[in-house]
């Protein structure tokens, strides 16, 4: 029967139903009393209670043993309760549950039920510890398996904040989460207070700010990134609160490349603007293990200390930098001064591709730096190493002692570059100074030296001789302790100077049987009168060939005198080189020169000198008329030409001999004076000067005259400018200057201090020329400023060389009655024909010392001096 079937699969239904629901009843009846009944009275839970009072009403039945219906009501209603509890409870605990569930199900991975397959919640979310029939206190959850991300440490976050937001939790409680393995999460809800919520405050703090610097996204979170706090420590804030803060964490960088310092330095900087701390955070970036390790370093500790003074370095290298590049510039330093110090050694610095070839910029951040290290440590010197390889500026700097010879270097270098840019730097064209090597050892004040040093002009013009003179000036001013000698490279507008040692204060006249001696005479052969040794090394030779002329000035006791007679010197010391006409008009200081068969002539009175002038001009016209004859344009060419062809010799007499015309005082003689007889008498002697000036080079006829004031307006111009080498000798005022060297060179010297015999040179050649006059007595007397050394003088020496020669010394009584030396020769030779010595009647009465003139057959020719001697060191 249907109905009846039916009813029967109705009541079936409901049996069945029955029983589930019975079972459930019984299930959640035994699950929450006996296990999971968390409520509490006072300070027991319900579950304890139950416990209890089974325990209890059974002691009393086993004890009493009589009053069984009063024990089996009590458990009777004990039952009703907790079954009636437990139907209550245990449904809207499973709705928590639901709602829970659903609202992880997203976040967490977890499976999504169907009708077919509906979900369990207790199989995620388990461990659960109710704080009220619905209210939950702890639990676990175990993410889905599905996708590894879900609890991947980078985004552990995101479940965390799933459940925070779908389990509220207890009133004034917060929720904290362990995660035990990457798929399982604790959660506990502890008081706000508990130390665990500020951990995990801080934790999260610090995933954040690595998750946004290492632009970690959910997507990228599982690619190997984790956070593990290894220590805590506490720390009390300024408001007094305790809180707990990292001492060390390590995080794994995935795959993140760790070795561009420009992220490493920018993470840095970032990670401390984010998350600050007490102390400071140091980092070590592990490439072997591709991790980061930060630890916490107390504030004003050693590690602390040398952080924060490498980020203020690094700091003020990129403030010193105009225009920064695209790339970072990092600096790292490398070592520190020692084990306890914070003060760095070596510092790498990168400024990635920024161009700092130019000088002025690298001058002003080395500037900037020197000055901020020098506040901090005002014993310590930098030392910059620059190096441009590759499009790349790398900077390496090194801190020394201000004691350490390179920083004594730098400094000396720092100097003279300011020194030069700011004398011949103009804001466009940049002057370049730099010093290439350097002396060994410091100077007496303790500075170091340069030995070689470059200035690049830049586009400043150097071809001009006062702009060099100008700089070598003033270069020359910088340094005490050596001179310079100078290379210019003027197409190239650079100089490059090197040390070489001090033009010494005095220095003597070499003697016979030295090289130095042998050099200079040999140089006199030909012409050529050595002074002394110039600035900046070499020797200062007057090149009669080149410069026929000559005016030697100089204030009264400079050694005017002294350079004056080295001249005459070469010319008595060869005789067969040289004739000299003597003009003194003073007589003082070159009376004795007679005595010397060289010396030609000797004239004193006004008459006297117009002769002699007369003379030189006979001797150079005669010698025009010879070169004439020969049609050659010069004497050294005829000599040239006698050589090879030695008949035109016998034809035409020897080559004449050089005639230096001597002229002391010339500005003396030239000053007009009342006499107009003698006057007129100069003028000739002056045409006759003017004459010999023009034309004496061919015929080797050269004026050497010497002023105290050579005036302009007594000097005429025609003579003057023919009077092509200038000595200034000693310090000079403008005027004397001017009149001399036709520049202040002159008055550089200091009045007081300078060396005897130091004087200025000038020649068309070379330009102006610093020399020291070597210093030559005319009598022997003991060196001057060495009392040990006995100096011969330059009568002796040539008297020695004539005897040498062939000569015998003579004496004659002067027109004053007084008797004076002369030489003669003594050997009658056919190859030294005679040289007439005058005697004393020839002697012109009014005291001229004049000796006959000579043709020119009377000269020693070089030829016959050589034969004539076995071994003479001069004939070169
Ligand atoms: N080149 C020199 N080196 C060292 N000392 C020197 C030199 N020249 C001169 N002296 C010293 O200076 C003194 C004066 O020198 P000198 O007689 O040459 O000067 P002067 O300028 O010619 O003076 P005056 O015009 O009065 O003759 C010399 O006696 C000597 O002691």
């Amino acid at each position: 029967m249907p109905r009846t079937r039916r009813g029967t699969a109705f009541s079936a239904q409901l049996q069945q139903q029955l029983a589930t629901w019975a079972r459930r009843l019984l299930n959640d009846w035994a699950v929450l009393t006996w296990t999971a009944d968390s409520a509490r009275v006072g300070p027991v839970t319900v579950t304890a209670l139950n416990w209890l009072f089974l325990i209890g009403i059974s002691a009393i039945g086993f004890l009493t043993n009589g009053h069984l219906m009063w024990i089996g009501v009590a458990a009777a209603a004990w039952l009703v309760v907790t079954i009636v509890r437990a139907s209550i409870v245990m449904p809207r605990r499973r709705n928590t549950l639901e709602a829970i569930y659903s609202g992880l199900q997203k976040p967490a991975g977890l499976p999504s039920g169907t009708v077919s397959r509906p979900t369990t919640p207790s199989k995620h979310i388990t461990a659960i510890r109710w704080s009220s029939s619905q209210s939950i206190r702890a639990a676990q959850l175990s993410v889905g398996a599905s996708s590894a991300s879900v609890g991947a440490p980078m985004r552990r976050l995101i479940v965390e904040k799933a459940i925070e937001q779908s389990v509220p939790a207890p009133a004034d409680m917060e929720w904290v989460f362990n995660w035990t393995k990457s798929s399982t999460v604790e959660f506990e809800a502890v008081n706000g207070d508990d130390p665990r919520v500020a951990k995990q405050l801080m934790a999260r703090k610090i995933i954040a700010t690595l998750r946004s610097l290492f632009k970690i996204t959910d997507r990228n979170a599982a690619d190997g990134y984790a956070l593990d706090i290894a220590e805590w420590a506490d720390e009390t804030r300024a408001d007094g609160a305790v809180v707990p803060i990292p001492t060390q964490l390590r995080f794994a960088a995935g795959s993140q490349d760790l070795t561009d310092p420009g992220f490493r330095d920018t993470l840095e900087r970032s990670f401390d603007r984010s998350v600050s701390c007490p102390g400071e955070w140091i980092y070590l970036w592990n490439k072997d293990e591709q991790a980061l390790e930060i630890s916490r370093a107390a504030k004003g500790s050693l590690e602390a200390r040398r952080k924060l003074n490498e980020r203020k370095f690094a700091d003020e290298i990129r403030s010193a930098i105009t225009k920064p590049g695209k790339d970072p510039v990092v600096a790292v330093v490398e070592t520190w001064a020692d084990d306890e110090s914070d003060q760095p050694a070596t510092i790498d610095v990168d400024f990635g591709t920024l161009p700092l070839g130019e000088r002025r910029l690298r001058d002003k951040l080395e500037d900037s730096l020197d000055t901020s290290i020098h506040t901090r440590w005002p014993d310590v010197r930098l030392l910059f190493d620059w190096k441009f390889e590759g499009g790349s500026t790398q900077l390496a700097i090194m801190s020394v002692d201000h004691n350490d010879v390179r920083a004594k270097q730098k400094s000396v270098e720092k100097k003279l570059r300011n020194v030069v840019e700011s004398k011949f730097g103009k804001a466009s064209t940049p002057v370049d100074c730099d010093i290439i090597e350097w002396q060994e050892g410091l100077s007496p004040t303790g500075e170091a030296l340069p030995q070689r040093a470059r200035v690049n002009f830049g586009s400043i013009d150097v071809n001009k001789r006062e702009t060099r003179d100008e700089f070598q000036d003033h270069w020359d001013s910088l340094t005490t302790n050596n001179d310079w000698a100078y290379s210019w490279s003027t197409a190239d507008g650079i100089v490059t100077m090197t040390a070489v040692p001090r033009l010494p204060d005095q220095l003597a006249f070499p003697m016979p049987g030295t090289t130095a001696f042998d050099e200079a005479i040999a140089l006199a052969r030909k012409g050529v009168l050595r002074f002394g040794p110039q600035k900046g090394g070499g020797w200062l030779d007057w090149d009669l060939n080149e410069t026929p002329h000559g005016l030697v000035g100089g204030k009264t006791g400079q050694g005017k005198s002294v350079a004056l007679s080295i001249v005459l010197f070469y010319a008595m010391l060869l005789p067969d080189v040289y004739e000299v006409i003597v003009c003194d008009p003073k007589r003082t200081d070159f009376t004795w020169t007679p005595e010397f068969p060289s010396v030609v002539h000797f004239a004193a009175t006004d008459t006297e000198i117009v002769d002699a002038v007369a003379r030189a001009k006979r001797r150079m016209d005669a010698g025009q008329t010879l070169l004439n004859k020969l049609q050659v344009r010069k004497l050294s060419w005829l000599r040239e030409k006698y050589a090879s062809d030695p008949e035109l010799e016998k034809a035409h007499g020897p080559v004449p001999r050089r005639l230096i015309l001597f002229f002391d005082e010339l500005a003396d003689f030239l000053a007009k004076g009342a006499n107009s007889d003698v006057e007129e008498l100069k003028d000739e002697a002056r045409a006759n000067l003017e004459s010999i000036a023009r034309l004496g080079r061919a015929i080797e006829v050269n004026i050497v005259a010497a002023a105290q004031k050579p005036d302009a307006k007594i000097i005429s111009t025609q003579l003057r400018s023919q009077l092509g080498f200038r000595l200034g000798v000693g310090p000079l005022d403008q005027y004397e200057s001017q009149q001399i060297l036709n520049s202040d060179h002159g008055t550089r010297f200091p009045e007081e201090g300078t060396p005897k015999g130091r004087s200025w040179a000038y020649d068309p050649k070379n330009g102006y020329r610093q020399v020291q006059v070597m210093f030559l007595p005319d009598d022997s007397m003991v060196c001057p400023w060495d009392a040990s050394i006995m100096l011969t003088g330059s009568k002796e020496l040539a008297r020695d060389r004539l005897i040498e020669l062939g000569f015998a010394q003579t004496s004659i009584t002067n027109s004053d009655g007084g008797i004076e030396p002369r030489w003669i020769r003594v050997e009658n030779d056919d190859a030294w024909p005679s040289i007439d010595v005058p005697t004393n009647a020839e002697h012109d009465s009014e005291s001229s010392d004049t000796k006959p003139e000579l043709d020119f057959g009377a000269g020693l020719g070089d030829q016959e001096l050589n034969d004539s001697d076995d071994v003479d060191p001069w004939n070169q």
